[in-house]
C-alpha cells in the first residue's frame, strides 16, 4: 500500500499509466482563462454591502475570496507549514494513518476514492474529522509535534468564520440570518489537507479532477506560492490566483439545494505542475447526518417549483462517496 502514496519518496520520470487521463479529459491548459473572482472585505463597516457582495458571488460564481476574515496571517502560515511537515515525514510514519475507506474519520489516502476510480489523481491527502474536536484530536497525527495544537486552533477559528458566512448567505437569500445554520443542525467539520507533489507530465493528469463539494460550505487555505485551483464559469475554466491573506470560499451542494438552485455549487479542479509541490487545506462544514435539506420554503412561496426533493445529509453523503468524483453533479440525482 505504501507504493500507492505519491509522497513516498519515489521520483517519477513519467506519469505512470494509472494517472494518465484519456485525451478528451485532460487539463487543456491553453484554454484556461484568467479572471478575477470576487474579493470581499469582511472588515467593511457596511454589513449590507458585504451581504450583497456575497449574494452576487454565490449567484454568479459559487466562489469568492475573503480578507479581514479574523484568522491571523501567522496561524495560516503555521497551518501550511505543519501540513508540509506531515507530508515530508518518512513514508513508514505516515502509513500509520493510511486507509482506502472513504468513510473513515481520520485517514491518509491518495487520489480521491481509489476503489471507485479508473484513473488516479496526482494527490495525497490527510482527511480529518474535526468536530467535536475532543472526540478526534487524540487520534490525529503526532509527530509533527505541533500538529494537534496548530490544527485544532485553526479548526476552531475556521468554524466560527464558516458559521458567520452561512449567516450572511442566509440573509443574502432573503431568509432569517440563522435559517441555514438552524436547518443544517450542529454541523460536522472535516478537513482535507491536500498535498500535490511535483508531477513530471502535468498536462496528462489532475491533482483533483472537476468536482463539486458535497457539503454546505468550503473554506480553502490555498498555497500562497503555487497556483493550481481552477473553477468553471460559463463553460470556461478560470485559474484562480490566490490573493495574499485571502481565504477562498465556495458553496457546496447543500446550499445549492437549499437555495433552490439560485446559488451555484461550482465545478472546480486542481492542476499540478512540474517543479513545485503544492499544499491546500480545505475545511468543510457538513450538515448533521439527520438534517433534512431541501429548497427553503420562502423561496418557493411565490409559486417557483422546488427543483430538488428533500433528503437527509446522510443519504446525500453516502450517494456522493459511492461514485467517482467527476461523475455528473450529484444533485442531479435529487431533482424533482
Ligand atoms: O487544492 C485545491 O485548491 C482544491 C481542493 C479541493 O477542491 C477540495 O479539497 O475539495
Ligand atoms: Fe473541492
Amino acid at each position: 500500500m505504501a507504493e500507492s502514496l505519491l509522497s513516498s519518496g519515489i521520483q517519477y520520470e513519467h506519469v505512470p499509466p494509472i494517472y494518465v487521463r484519456p485525451t478528451s479529459d485532460r487539463p487543456k491548459l491553453n484554454e484556461v482563462i484568467s479572471e478575477e473572482i470576487p474579493l470581499i472585505d469582511l472588515g467593511c463597516d457596511d454589513i449590507s454591502k458585504i451581504i450583497s457582495q456575497i449574494g452576487h458571488a454565490c449567484r454568479n460564481y459559487g466562489f469568492f475570496q475573503v480578507t479581514n476574515h479574523g484568522i491571523s496571517k501567522e496561524l495560516l502560515q503555521k497551518m501550511i507549514e505543519v501540513a508540509r511537515e506531515f507530508f515530508h515525514m518518512p513514508v513508514e510514519e505516515k502509513m500509520k494513518y493510511y486507509s482506502e475507506d472513504p468513510l473513515k474519520k481520520i485517514r491518509l489516502s491518495t487520489s480521491s476514492n481509489i476503489n471507485e476510480e479508473k484513473v488516479r489523481n496526482w494527490r495525497d491527502y490527510l482527511r480529518l474529522y474535526c468536530h467535536p474536536l475532543g472526540e478526534f484530536v487524540n487520534e490525529w497525527p503526532s509527530p509533527p509535534p505541533s500538529f494537534k495544537e496548530v490544527v485544532s486552533t485553526y479548526c476552531k477559528e475556521v468554524r466560527q468564520l464558516g458559521s458567520k458566512l452561512l449567516e450572511a448567505i442566509s440573509e443574502s437569500l432573503g431568509l432569517e440570518g440563522n435559517y441555514i445554520n438552524a436547518m443544517l443542525g450542529d454541523q460536522g467539520q472535516h478537513m482535507a489537507i491536500n498535498y500535490y507533489p511535483p508531477c513530471p507530465e502535468p498536462e496528462l493528469t489532475f491533482g483533483l479532477p472537476a468536482h463539486t463539494d458535497p457539503h454546505s460550505i468550503t473554506i480553502l487555505l490555498p498555497d500562497q506560492q503555487v497556483a493550481g485551483l481552477q473553477l468553471l464559469r460559463n463553460g470556461k475554466w478560470i485559474a484562480l490566483d490566490p490573493s495574499p491573506k485571502a481565504l477562498v470560499i465556495n458553496i457546496g451542494d447543500q446550499i445549492q439545494a437549499l437555495s433552490n438552485g439560485r446559488y451555484k455549487s461550482a465545478w472546480h479542479r486542481a492542476i499540478v505542475n512540474s517543479n513545485m509541490e503544492r499544499i491546500s487545506v480545505a475545511s468543510f462544514l457538513c450538515p448533521e447526518d439527520r438534517a433534512v435539506i431541501g429548497p427553503a420554503k420562502k423561496l418557493t412561496d411565490d409559486g417557483t417549483p422546488p427543483v430538488y426533493r428533500s433528503f437527509t445529509f446522510d443519504e446525500y453523503y453516502k450517494k456522493f462517496w459511492s461514485r467517482s468524483l467527476d461523475d455528473e453533479h450529484c444533485l442531479e440525482l435529487f431533482k424533482n
